[in-house]
């Protein structure tokens, strides 16, 4: 089944408003007649998101991404975001669980699973990141590790829901390093988490989008994405420069 291909900028904790406003109009001449055939989003930082929506326009062909939310709806939890106030600066999708936020915030497979609720109930579609660490690569543990991340983070969902969803695949060892996965290390993972999938959703494994992240680049993109089970990119450093961004994003046409 063909699944038009999905590619992400995530510009982690990177740029002012201006900066922000300034690249997606880069972005948007850059990727003039293209966006329509790759479906493309950028996740800027939460004080740039409502600038950057005006300037992509409702229904552009850029889409916006958040990355990280709150899992209740409002109250009093200094310092967090939540879903509705995402939708109200539309933020059409929102990433979820990525390994910083594992590693570094105690994001745990549990917070993403509400986050991921909070998110589908307000209309928002999560980008679900797991992936593994390198020690856990060493060790065998890779399959295991994504899989019990996929069946945690995805624990309770209807195949209907699954099937709003995108997963991103991105081995912590691979992330801002410069390693990037082979195209085979990838393929193997992302086969491994569609019959998971499969098992949770049956049919709908087949439409749900498997981005991979890790180094992405305009020189390995299109090879990685030419991998059956490789249906787009997470990119971060390489996201934040229109050039290399737009030169990905061509990359997942064939
Ligand atoms: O974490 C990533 C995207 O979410 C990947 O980051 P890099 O592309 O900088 O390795």
């Amino acid at each position: 089944m063909a699944r038009k291909k999905f590619v992400c900028g995530n510009w982690k904790m990177h740029k002012t408003v201006a900066e922000s406003v300034a690249l997606v109009k880069e972005l948007k001449a850059a990727l003039v007649g293209v966006a329509g055939e790759v479906q493309v989003a950028v996740a800027p930082p939460f004080t740039a998101l409502k600038p950057v929506a005006d300037a992509l326009g409702h229904g552009g062909p850029i889409e916006l991404a958040a990355q990280d939310v709150h899992f209740e709806k409002q109250g009093a939890f200094t310092g967090e975001v939540s879903a509705p106030m995402l939708a109200d600066v539309c933020c059409g999708h929102c990433l979820v669980g990525h390994s910083e936020r594992r590693q570094l915030f105690g994001e745990t497979d549990e917070s993403v699973n509400k986050k991921v609720k909070a998110l589908l109930a307000a209309g928002i579609l999560p980008i679900v990141c797991v992936g593994e660490t390198l020690a856990q690569r060493e060790a065998g543990e890779t399959l295991a590790m994504v899989g019990r991340q996929v069946r945690g983070g995805l624990a309770g969902l209807s195949a209907e829901q699954i099937g709003r969803l995108t997963v991103a695949y991105e081995p912590v060892w691979a992330i801002g390093t410069g390693k990037t996965a082979t195209t085979a290390q990838a393929q193997e993972v992302h086969a491994a988490i569609r019959g998971l999938l499969r098992e949770l959703a049956g049919g709908v494994a087949d439409s749900v989008r498997i981005q991979y992240g890790g180094s992405v680049k305009p020189e390995n993109a299109a090879e990685l994405m030419s991998q059956p089970d490789v249906d787009g990119a997470l990119v971060g450093g390489a996201s934040l420069k229109a050039d290399d961004f737009s030169k990905i994003v061509k990359g997942a046409i064939r």
